[in-house]
């Protein structure tokens, strides 16, 4: 599925957030979205899913308009795994995978057994078929990320949007996870800090400064040393990394913080422990 906005512009407060944003994604395509804290790419995200509704501008699904669909309609096309998503905490990791299904259910039918297929493919996909019955509350930050993730799996939707998937994930599930995205028929829009795990997985590279598109292209002409030190203000150098991976390594920022001294502690004589005090045991 194609995705594509034009002239996107998001204002809260009398304040732009985003502006004149034009973009188009290709079915099958895997696109990153970076840009420095607060550019916007959560935003952007949230306009794509049509969770925002944009100020100007239009979000279309296969040039189609999105802009009158119903959240149903929209969610049987798209998939968003948000950064900080909640989740009902009494559900069991099963269930909250089957959140997936949701757009497709109805009443009568009930949750059936392709929706089980689908839930236990997408469980086995991101490495959770050992932890289906575990409660959602029990589970680790990168473990509740990646069932997030098998959420959006089971939602089979043409086209997956993610915001910092990688955010809570050991390098293993980072790798795997991307490697998965790449991987996949269905058009993927992720936004990522990292730039070299970017560069690595993404057909193409979007980069956001102060809400603005300024950069969008093939990850090469996108990361250069002039727009690294611009845009994200660090002083970088760009090229193959020892297996050959366009990689970017930092020298660090491009101006040092200024470099006020902290606060010292307090030279006040800390008070004795309380004689019965608990010994700490190790852990
Ligand atoms: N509802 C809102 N009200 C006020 N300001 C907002 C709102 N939503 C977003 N912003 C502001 O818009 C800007 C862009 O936020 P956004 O979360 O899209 O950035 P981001 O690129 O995803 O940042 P990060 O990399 O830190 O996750 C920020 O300055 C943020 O504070």
């Amino acid at each position: 599925m194609r995705i594509t906005a034009e002239g996107l512009a998001w204002s809260v407060a009398g304040k732009r957030i985003l502006t004149d944003v034009g973009l188009d994604v290709a079915p099958g395509e895997t696109v990153g979205l970076i840009g420095p804290n607060g550019s916007g790419k959560s935003t952007l995200l949230r306009c794509l899913a049509g969770l925002r509704t944009p100020t100007s501008g239009s979000v279309s699904y296969d040039k189609e308009p999105i802009r009158s669909w119903s959240a149903r309609r929209i969610a049987r096309h798209v998939a968003f795994v948000e950064q900080a998503a909640d989740t009902d905490s009494d559900l069991r990791v099963a269930d909250v995978v089957g959140l997936g299904r949701t757009p497709f259910g109805d009443r009568w039918r009930g949750f059936g057994a392709r929706d089980r297929a689908v839930v236990a493919a997408a469980l086995a996909r991101l490495g959770l078929t050992g932890l289906r019955e575990r409660p959602w509350k029990a589970l680790s930050g990168g473990e509740r990320q990646r069932a997030h993730i098998a959420r959006a799996l089971a939602q089979q939707p043409y086209a997956i949007l993610l915001d910092e998937p990688t955010n809570h994930l050991d390098v293993k599930h980072q790798l795997e996870l991307l490697g998965l995205l790449a991987a996949t028929d269905q058009t993927v829009l992720v936004a990522l800090h990292d730039l070299s795990l970017a560069a690595r997985y993404c057909d193409r590279l979007l980069l956001l400064h102060d809400g603005r598109l300024v950069a969008d292209g093939p990850p090469a002409d996108v990361l250069t040393p002039g727009l690294l030190a611009e845009v994200f203000e660090v002083d970088a150098v760009t090229g193959p990394d020892a297996l050959g991976h366009f990689a970017v390594t930092y020298r660090g920022p491009v101006a040092a913080p200024p470099a006020g001294p902290l606060p010292s502690p307090s030279t006040d004589t800390p008070s004795p422990e309380p004689a019965d005090s608990p010994t700490p045991k190790e852990i």
